[in-house]
């Protein structure tokens, strides 16, 4: 199942997709069977797997409980070189372009390089920027980087747009998980119209107003995380407006 080629298609289009991210630290096997089972019963269009402080059995669990209840592609969201599981159909393979820590830039996939070529996993080389959304989030404290201003869309722009000259095939700004407030529409639009690849978009998406706002500003595919492991039954509010989008085309 692989992803990437459905993302490209759907962004050529003016398709939008919608991604839930489960974090296996963070919910417990019953939400993750309810939430799974309820994402594939409302189209959602695949999901997310990761978290910063993992470990390796938590996420094949994890992927194998989602893959029992929802015929619906896993991309691995990985923090670090450990969190690679062959029961995914994908890889977001992160480069964290919008710090300077040579660790998340290279040196964590040299060491995961070697058990990569073992595994079967569609890699997706994907550009990483991380936002600040005013607080502190885990990814930007874990990877001791200092995030992209709120304000400075431009900064964020040629962010991208360097990392799509770099080979990346995914653009993917994260406010990071549990984010005070989404990234703004300015920076999405900003974004969104000096790169060619498709556009991700995560980070404190808490309501269907916010997730409208993300999709209308340009995200091609948005993530939605903490807000749905609090309230799975929200996702079908979520799902309808990711219909509403692509009943428009
Ligand atoms: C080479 C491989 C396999 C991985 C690269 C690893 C890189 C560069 C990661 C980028 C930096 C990073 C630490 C990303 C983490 C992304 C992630 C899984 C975020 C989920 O949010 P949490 O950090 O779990 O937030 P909470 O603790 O608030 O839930
Ligand atoms: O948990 P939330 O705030 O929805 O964020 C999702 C994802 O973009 C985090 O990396
Ligand atoms: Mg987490």
């Amino acid at each position: 199942m692989n992803v990437y080629p459905q993302i490209l298609e759907a962004a050529l289009k003016g398709q939008k997709m919608l991604a839930v991210l489960i974090d296996p630290d963070r919910i417990d096997p019953k939400k993750t069977a309810l939430l799974a089972a309820q994402a594939a019963h409302y189209g959602i269009s695949f999901f997310m797997v990761g978290g910063s402080l993992l470990t390796e059995g938590e996420v094949s669990q994890t992927i194998k409980l989602i893959k029992s209840h929802a015929k619906l592609p896993v991309v691995l969201f990985p923090g670090n070189h450990s969190h690679l599981a062959p029961e995914a159909d994908s890889l977001f393979l992160l480069s964290l372009i919008s710090g300077r820590n040579p660790e998340y830039l290279i040196g964590q996939h040299v060491a995961a390089a070697p058990r990569l070529r073992k595994m079967d996993l569609e890699v997706i080389p994907t550009g990483y920027m991380l936002v600040l959304c005013d607080n502190l989030t885990t990814v930007a404290y874990v990877s001791q980087t200092l995030p992209i201003p709120y304000e400075k869309a431009e900064v964020a722009a040629n962010t991208a747009l360097a990392g799509e000259y770099l080979g990346m095939r995914l653009a993917y700004l994260d406010g990071g998980s549990g984010a005070a407030k989404p990234i703004s529409p300015r920076m999405i639009r900003t974004v969104k119209q000096s790169i060619n690849i498709p556009l991700i978009i995560g980070g404190g998406i808490r309501t269907p107003e916010a997730l409208h706002m993300a999709f209308a500003a340009g995200a091609d595919v948005v993530v939605v995380g903490t807000r749905l492991e609090e309230e799975p039954s929200l996702i079908s509010d979520f799902a309808a407006v990711l219909h509403q989008f692509n009943k428009k085309k």
